[in-house]
């Protein structure tokens, strides 16, 4: 890559200061999505810079997943563009093989990012039509400057821990998130509530109840459990086939009709069931359905305890809506996860106050002015595939073309051009 690097250290400041100029854009995270659009541009011969908060690729998978979590769909779905999984994965690969695969990748594509690089901000500077980055690095700031920003901070990029009354106050046991949950090694013979009612919830419940541990999860609304293979068919592929014929309604009853042939009626369970179908809820909220790996059959059996929202917690004890008290040795919030654009992007017209593209897919990877946005479509691995594609194929054409003006006008003004930068 060849960045022109401009260093501008003020010798009387703790902190260093400096400034460099990025030849292509700057991706801002490293994870698949990052990746995958790095991947994407460096086949179109763009250059580009990767900046990543943590000091490696896919932190999240790395440092903020559970030790048994495999990807809840097939491999199908989820590998990125121009680079299969290995033909020996398994349907569902592990979290290590998915590890492996994109450190493989990036790899591959010769992809460098530059960790331990958190973006403070972002903002455009209409004067001269360049993105300004700010990261801090090791104490040190940095100001990137480019002529466009891809945004692939994710979904997931901040855990969201909910107030209830009593936790972190009155109640002395042990309280994580989801994101810091290794194994159920530790909470063996304790009795362990889990909140929420996602995919984290349900299958660190199922991994609590593999190490004898007694977790009851926390269900305060509704939620649609799907079983993950229906007659030894993935029912995602079932779905994402009948998709191409039939509306999102028809699909919905169609799903709801399998799931009731494979686990009866779970209402009698306390998993009360959304009025909407489950592709509409997840088109419409971006809430996802539960791909059950086994924690029905627990919840079934008794070993898994389904309890309404919580009222309060007390020391050991925590208080439900419905008026039970019951002792909890330790609490596991798997309330999910924010994105945090808004704490850093200093832009109010292509992202909303919530951290996502207004725009809904398939239109929310472009914005205006040079901005970008991938992962962001709540489509899991497929949306960031799609995005990556799309966002490198038109900086593409707008690089090109600036190459073919550039050469026109260094032969014309060599002086003037080469001092804009
Ligand atoms: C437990 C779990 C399992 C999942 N399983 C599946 C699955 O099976 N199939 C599927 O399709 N999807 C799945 N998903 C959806 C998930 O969103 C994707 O798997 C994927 O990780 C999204 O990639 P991403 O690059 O958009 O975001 P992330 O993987 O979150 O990567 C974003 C990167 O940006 C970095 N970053 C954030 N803020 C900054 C900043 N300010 N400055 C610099 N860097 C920053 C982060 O450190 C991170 O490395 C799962 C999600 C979770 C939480
Ligand atoms: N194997 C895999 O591939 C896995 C994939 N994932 C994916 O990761 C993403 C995040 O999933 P997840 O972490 O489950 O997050 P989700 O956002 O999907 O679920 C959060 C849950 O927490 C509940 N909740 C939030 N606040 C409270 C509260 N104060 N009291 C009670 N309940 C509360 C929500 O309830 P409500 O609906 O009422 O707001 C919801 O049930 C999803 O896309 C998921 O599919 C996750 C785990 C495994
Ligand atoms: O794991 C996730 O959250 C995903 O986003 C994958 C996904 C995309 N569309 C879905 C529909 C049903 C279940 C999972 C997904």
């Amino acid at each position: 890559m060849e960045n022109l690097i401009r260093l501008v250290d003020n010798e009387e400041d703790a902190v260093s200061h400096r400034c460099i100029w990025v030849n292509g854009p700057i991706i801002v995270g490293a994870g698949p999505s990052g990746l995958a659009t790095a991947a994407c541009l460096k086949q179109q011969g763009v250059p580009f810079m990767v900046l990543e908060r943590s000091n490696c690729i896919a932190s999240l998978w790395q440092k903020r997943t559970y030790d048994r979590l495999k990807l809840h769909l097939p491999k199908q779905f989820c590998q990125l563009p121009n680079f299969p999984f290995p033909q020996e994965f398994p349907e569902y690969p592990t979290k290590k093989q998915f590890i492996n695969y994109l450190e493989s990748y990036a790899k591959h594509f010769e992809i460098n990012p530059r960790f331990n690089e958190c973006v403070q901000s972002a903002k455009y500077d209409e004067t001269n039509g360049l993105w300004r980055v700010e990261t801090v690095s090791n104490g040190n700031e940095v100001e990137y400057i480019c002529r466009s920003l891809v945004v692939a901070t994710g979904e997931n990029a901040e855990c969201v821990v909910p107030y209830i009354e009593g936790l972190g106050g009155e109640f002395k046991g042990e309280i994580i998130h989801a994101c810091d949950y290794k194994s159920g090694e530790s909470f063996r013979g304790k009795k362990v509530l889990v909140v929420g009612c996602g995919n984290s919830g349900m299958e660190l419940s199922l991994d609590l109840c593999n190490h004898n541990a007694s977790p009851s999860i926390v269900l305060r609304s509704s939620v649609h459990v799907l079983p993950r293979e229906v007659f030894g068919k993935s029912t995602f592929g079932l779905a994402v086939m009948m998709m191409k014929w039939l509306p999102v309604w028809i699909v919905d009853k169609i799903l709801l009709i399998l799931a009731w042939l494979v686990f009866g009626n779970i209402e009698k369970y306390g998993l009360k069931r959304p009025l909407e179908g489950p592709l509409e809820l997840k088109n419409t909220k971006g809430k996802t359905p539960v791909l059950d790996i086994g924690t029905l059959e627990k919840i079934r059996s008794g070993h898994i305890k389904v309890v309404p929202g919580i009222k309060r917690f007390t020391n050991g004890y925590v208080e439900l809506v419905n008026g039970e008290k019951n002792q909890v040795d330790a609490v596991v919030l798997a309330t999910g996860y924010r994105s945090n654009v808004p704490s850093w992007l200093k832009e109010g017209e292509f992202f909303s106050k919530n951290g996502f593209p207004k725009s809904p897919f398939p239109n929310g990877w472009k914005g205006t002015v040079g901005l970008y946005a991938v992962g962001f479509t709540k489509r899991g691995l497929s949306g960031s595939s799609y995005d990556a594609k799309q966002i490198a194929q038109d900086i593409a054409q707008v690089w090109k073309q600036e190459i073919k003006q550039k050469k026109h006008c260094t032969n014309a003004c060599n002086k003037r051009c080469i001092s804009q930068f």
